[in-house]
C-alpha cells in the first residue's frame, strides 16, 4: 500500500500511534462490524478484520508496523472497487462500517505534524440494509426483517410473534402476527436476507434453528430495540405524525417488530431516514400456508440444489423489469385466499391475453424502464447520482407512453389495471417534463463528477460553460502566439493537476525563455523539457478555474433541488413504479399463459379440485428444451362427490420412474400457480381454494440437528397430521421408505388412514406398498389411481399416464438395469423376489384389512369425549380464567396452584 498519500507514517517502536489509537476506539464501537478505514485511496482493515477480509477476499495479507510490539496485520481495497469487495462480503454474510476521512490530510496537518486526520463511520452496511443497484438482486426484493416475542396472558404460555420487514431499496414495510405453528412459514414466505432478533431470543435452540433455517443473516440486538411501551411512540416519530391511527390499527407485537426494525435501522443508517412507506398490515391468514418443507420439496422460487434456474418461478417469468420480477417472486410466495382478489388478478392476465397488440406494445416500452423505486431510495438516502435521476426521468416518461398504450379501444378494463393505471396518471408528470430536460443523456455516476446537466436547461451555466470553452480557444491562441513571437513550434500549453496551464518547451530550445525571466517565469525543469508560465497565462487560468468551480456549483445546487423536489413526489413515483409493476406482471403472465397454453382456472370456496390434462411447469419445459419425448397430460379429480362434502384421496402405486412424483407435484403447483392469480398449464381447471399446502417428496436428512432421513420425514408428516384440515391439499410421497419394510408399510397405512378420518383434506399419495390399494375397499373417498407402463421384451416403457386402478408391481429391477446395475446383480435379484412373492402369496398382507379394526382409533376417543365433556367451563377452567400471573406475587402463585389441584382432585372424584 505504498501508494497511500497519507501523512501518518508506520510506528517502528511500541507505542500506540495517534492513528491507532483512533483506529481502535472507532473498532471499539463497532465491534461487530469489519471496519473498512479510509486512507487516501485504499479502505484499510487492520488485525483480525484483515485475516477475515484477506481470506474471503482473497486479496493479500501484509503488515503495517507494530501495536504494542506486536505486528499488525493488514489489507487493503482500492476505494475505486470497494463496491465489488462489499458485495463478497456481505454475500458471506458479514457486516461492513465504513469509516471516512471527514477531512482534508492538510487541514489535519496544520494542526501539527502528529495530527490525525478526523475519521467517522457514515455507513454500517449489512446484508438488510443495502440500496447500491450493484449489490443488489434486481429481480429479487432484498427484505430486513424483524422477529420478536411476546408472551400471551394465559397460563398456556401461548406465546405471539411478530414480524415486520422492510426492503430498504423500495421503501415497503409490512408487519404481521404470528404463532408458534406457522412462524416457519412466515419466515420462509418472506424469505429475508437478514433477521434482527432480541438476543436472548435467538439463544433458544427452536428459534435459533428457524433462524438459521430461514438463510437470513442473522443480527441480535439488545431486547430494548423492542420494547413494545414505546413502539408506538417510535413508528408515529419515525413517520412524523401524532398517532398511527390513520395507518390502521395494529396489535402489540406489530408495533414492536416495527419498532424494533426501525430502531436498527437507525443505528445502521447513522441517522439518515430512508422513506419507508407505512407500515401495511400483512394479514397473514390471507395467504395460503406453505411450510418450508413443502416449500423447498416443490422448488417454488429455488431447486433442492440451491439455484433458481429450474424452480417454478425462473420457469415461468417472463417479466421484462426488476420491479415486475420482484412483484411475482413475491406473488407466488404468498399465494392468496380470496376468491375475489384471486379472480381480479385472473381478470387482468385474460385482458392481456385478449389484447396481443397492446400487450407487447407494453412490454416493449416497460423493457426500456429503469427501476425507479430503487433509484427513489437511493436518491432519499443522499446515495443518488446523476443516473437515479434519469432513471425517474425516464420511469416517468415509460408510465406516460404505458398510459397511452394501454387506453382501451372498446371494452372494459379490469380492475387490476385501471387500479395500476390510475397510479400511472397520478404521478409527478411535470417533474418527468423537467427531469429529462435537466439532465444529460448519458451522465456520469456520480454527482461529484459534473457535467451532468444537459446544456440549454440553465442559462448561467450554459454561460459559463461556454466562457471554460472559449477559454481553451483563447488558451490554443495563445500558445499559437507564443509559439509565432518566440519561433519555437515545439511550444506548448498544457495542464495537469499539480501546475496548472503552464507553457513547455524543450529544455534545448528554451532560451529564448529564460532569456525573459521578467516575463517567462519558470516552474519546472523535467529531463528534455522546461516549464513557465505567465502573468497572462496565470489570469486566464484563473478565470477558468473559477468558471469551472461556478458552474460546478450550479450544477450541485440544481441536482439538489431536483432530488429534493423527487423525494417530495416520493409516494406518488413509487405508485407509479408499483402501477409499472402489476402491468409487467400481468402481461408477462399472459405471455406465458399464450406461448405456453395455460388457462384460466376457475377458482371458488368450494372443496372441489378437477384438473383435466394437467401438465408439470417445470418438466414439460424441460423436455421441450431437450427436444425428447412431449410431455403426457393427466388428470386429477380430488373433489368431493357431493358438493359440501370433504375433499378425496387418490392413492397412487406404479413402477419406478414411471411419474408418480411428478404427477403429484404438478397438482401443488398448479394450486399455487392458480392461487397467486397466473394461469395453469391444464386444459381446465376447477379448484376450491386451498388454505395449507402441505408436500413431503423426497427426503433429506437434517444433520446439523441431529435427525436422520428417516426422522425428518417423520418429523414432517407429524407436522401434517396435526395441522392439515378440510380444505388443504396434502402431498404424500413415499411415506415410511426408510425403515424396515413392515414399520413403513404400518406407517403408511395409519397415515392415510389419519388423513382420511380425521384431517379430511384433499390429498394425493404415492407408494410402492402396493398393499395399501386394499385401503380403497374400506375407505370410501379413497381411490387407487396407478400409472401405465409396458413391458417390452423384459424391459419397462414408461408411459406417464395416471389411470384408474393398482398397480401389480414396481418393475424396480428393471429399472434398476436401466440404471446399468451389474447383469449378475440384476439377475440375483430377480431370483429373491421369486422367492418373497411366493412367500407372500401365501400369508398376504392384504389380508390385515379383515382382520384390522380400521376406524377404531379416530371414532372411539372422540365418542368418548362427546359423553364426558362438562357442559360449559369445568372448575379448574373457572379457577384457571380467574389467575392473571402478572398480579400475582411468588407466594400467591404457589397458592393458585395448590387451588387448581384441589379443583383438578375434586372434579375427578365426580366423574
Ligand atoms: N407425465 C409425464 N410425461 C412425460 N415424462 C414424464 C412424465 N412424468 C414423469 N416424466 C419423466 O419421468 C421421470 C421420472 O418421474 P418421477 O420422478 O415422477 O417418477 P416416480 O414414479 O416418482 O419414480 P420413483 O418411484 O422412482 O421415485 C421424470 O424425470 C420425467 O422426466
Amino acid at each position: 500500500m505504498s501508494q497511500n498519500p497519507m501523512p501518518e507514517t508506520a510506528p517502528a517502536d511500541t507505542r500506540v500511534t495517534p492513528m491507532m489509537a483512533q483506529y481502535v476506539e472507532i473498532k471499539t464501537a463497532n465491534p461487530d462490524s469489519l471496519l473498512f478505514y479510509r486512507m487516501g485511496d485504499f479502505y484499510e482493515l487492520f488485525f483480525e478484520d484483515a485475516e477475515i477480509a484477506s481470506r474471503a477476499l482473497g486479496i493479500t495479507l501484509t503488515k503495517r508496523g507494530k501495536h504494542l510490539g506486536e505486528d499488525i496485520p493488514m489489507c487493503g481495497v482500492p476505494v475505486h472497487a470497494a463496491d465489488d469487495y462489499l458485495q463478497k462480503l456481505i454475500a458471506l454474510g458479514h457486516r461492513v462500517a465504513v469509516c471516512e476521512q471527514m477531512e482534508d490530510p492538510a487541514e489535519a496537518k496544520k494542526r501539527g505534524s502528529k495530527s490525525v486526520v478526523r475519521r467517522d463511520v457514515i455507513r454500517l452496511v449489512t446484508p438488510g440494509t443495502l440500496t447500491e443497484e450493484r449489490l443488489l438482486d434486481s429481480g429479487a426484493n432484498n427484505f430486513l426483517c424483524g422477529l420478536t416475542r411476546l408472551r400471551g396472558g394465559s397460563l398456556t404460555g401461548d406465546s405471539v410473534y411478530g414480524l415486520a420487514w422492510i426492503d430498504m431499496s423500495t421503501g415497503s414495510f409490512q408487519v404481521s402476527e404470528s404463532d408458534d405453528q406457522r412462524l416457519a412459514a412466515d419466515l420462509a414466505q418472506i424469505s429475508p436476507r437478514e433477521l434482527i432478533l432480541p438476543d436472548n431470543l435467538l439463544q433458544e435452540n427452536e428459534i435459533r434453528h428457524l433462524a438459521q433455517q430461514s438463510g437470513a443473516a442473522l443480527s441480535p440486538v439488545p431486547r430494548a430495540f423492542f420494547d413494545s411501551s414505546t413502539a408506538t411512540d417510535r413508528l408515529a416519530h419515525y413517520f412524523g405524525v401524532k398517532t398511527l391511527d390513520g395507518f390502521g390499527t395494529f396489535s402489540r407485537p406489530e408495533l414492536s417488530a416495527a419498532a424494533g426494525i426501525l430502531a436498527y435501522i437507525e443505528k445502521t443508517q447513522l441517522g439518515e431516514r430512508p422513506p419507508l412507506d407505512p407500515p401495511v398490515r400483512e394479514a397473514g391468514a390471507g395467504r395460503m400456508l406453505i411450510d418450508p418443507a413443502t416449500r423447498a420439496n416443490l422448488e417454488l422460487t429455488r431447486t433442492l440444489g440451491g439455484e433458481k434456474q429450474g424452480s417454478l418461478l425462473a420457469t415461468i417469468d417472463r417479466t421484462v423489469t426488476g420491479g415486475g420480477s420482484r412483484l411475482l417472486a413475491s406473488r407466488l410466495a404468498g399465494p392468496l385466499l380470496n376468491v375475489g382478489e384471486i379472480n381480479r388478478r385472473h381478470d387482468a392476465v385474460e385482458f392481456f391475453l385478449d389484447n396481443e397488440i397492446m400487450r407487447e406494445g407494453l412490454r416493449q416500452t416497460l423493457k426500456g424502464a429503469p427501476d425507479m423505486a430503487r433509484a427513489l431510495s437511493r436518491i432519499a438516502l443522499q446515495r443518488g447520482g446523476p443516473r437515479d435521476i434519469l432513471s425517474i426521468a425516464l420511469g416517468l416518461e415509460a408510465a406516460k407512453r404505458v398510459l397511452d398504450q394501454t387506453s382501451a379501444s372498446g371494452g372494459a378494463i379490469p380492475a387490476e389495471i385501471e387500479a395500476a393505471r390510475s397510479s400511472l396518471e397520478k404521478a409527478p408528470h411535470a417533474l418527468g417534463d423537467e427531469l429529462s430536460r435537466a439532465i444529460k443523456e448519458d451522465p456520469p455516476l456520480l454527482k461529484r463528477d459534473g457535467g451532468f446537466i444537459a446544456s440549454g436547461y440553465d442559462a448561467n451555466l450554459d454561460e459559463l460553460r461556454s466562457l471554460r470553452d472559449e477559454s481553451r480557444k483563447v488558451i490554443a491562441k495563445l500558445q499559437a502566439d507564443y509559439a509565432e513571437e518566440l519561433g519555437l513550434r515545439s511550444l506548448k500549453i498544457k495542464h495537469n493537476n499539480v501546475l496548472g496551464w503552464f507553457i513547455e518547451t524543450p529544455s534545448a530550445q528554451a532560451e529564448k525563455l529564460t532569456a525573459d525571466p521578467g516575463r517567462f517565469i519558470h516552474r519546472q525543469t523535467m529531463a528534455g523539457a522546461m516549464r513557465f508560465t505567465t502573468t497572462e497565462l496565470a489570469d486566464l487560468e484563473s478565470k477558468i478555474a473559477s468558471a469551472g468551480e461556478r458552474s460546478q456549483a450550479i450544477e450541485f445546487e440544481i441536482f439538489d433541488r431536483l432530488a429534493a423536489a423527487i423525494v417530495a413526489s416520493g409516494d406518488a413515483i413509487k405508485a407509479a413504479a408499483y402501477g409499472l409493476s402489476i402491468l409487467d406482471v400481468s402481461a408477462a403472465l399472459a405471455k406465458l399463459a399464450q406461448e405456453d397454453g395455460y388457462v384460466r382456472p376457475l377458482v371458488d370456496d368450494s372443496r372441489a379440485f378437477e384438473i383435466k390434462a394437467a401438465r408439470h411447469p417445470v418438466v414439460e419445459q424441460a423436455l421441450k428444451a431437450s427436444g425428447g419425448q412431449s410431455f403426457v397430460a393427466n388428470d386429477a379429480d380430488l373433489g368431493p362427490e357431493t358438493q359440501g362434502g370433504t375433499g378425496r384421496i387418490w392413492l397412487i402405486t406404479g413402477p419406478n420412474m414411471a411419474g408418480k412424483s411428478t404427477f403429484l407435484r404438478q397438482n401443488a403447483l398448479i394450486a399455487v400457480l392458480a392461487q397467486m392469480g397466473a394461469f395453469v398449464p391444464a386444459a381446465s381447471a376447477h379448484i376450491g381454494v386451498v388454505d395449507r399446502l402441505f408436500s413431503r417428496v423426497g427426503a433429506a436428512d437434517d444433520l446439523a440437528r441431529g435427525r436422520s432421513t428417516f426422522m425428518v420425514e417423520m418429523v414432517e408428516t407429524a407436522a401434517i397430521l396435526n395441522q392439515a384440515g378440510d380444505r388443504s391439499l396434502v402431498i404424500l410421497d413415499e411415506i415410511g421408505r426408510g425403515t424396515a419394510t413392515f414399520d413403513g408399510l404400518s406407517i403408511a397405512w395409519a397415515t392415510i388412514e389419519h388423513l382420511h378420518e380425521v384431517n379430511k383434506s384433499r390429498a394425493l399419495f404415492a407408494t410402492h406398498y402396493h398393499e395399501l390399494t386394499a385401503l380403497s375397499q374400506k375407505l370410501d373417498r379413497l381411490s387407487n389411481a396407478t400409472v401405465l407402463v409396458k413391458e417390452w421384451k423384459g424391459d419397462v416403457v414408461f408411459l406417464h399416464e395416471i389411470v384408474p386402478g393398482a398397480a401389480d408391481r414396481s418393475y424396480g429391477i428393471q429399472v434398476a438395469k436401466l440404471a446399468g446395475l451389474p447383469a449378475s446383480v440384476v439377475e440375483r435379484s430377480k431370483a429373491v423376489l421369486s422367492q418373497l412373492e411366493e412367500q407372500d402369496r401365501r400369508s398376504p398382507a392384504e389380508a390385515l384389512i379383515d382382520e384390522l379394526p380400521l376406524f377404531a382409533a379416530f371414532t372411539q376417543p372422540k365418542a368418548q369425549a362427546g359423553a364426558t365433556k362438562p357442559q360449559g367451563p369445568s372448575a379448574v377452567e373457572e379457577a384457571l380464567d380467574g389467575i392473571d400471573p402478572d398480579d400475582l406475587t411468588p407466594r400467591e402463585a404457589l397458592d393458585a396452584l395448590y387451588k387448581l389441584k384441589a379443583a383438578r382432585k375434586a372434579s375427578s372424584a365426580e366423574t
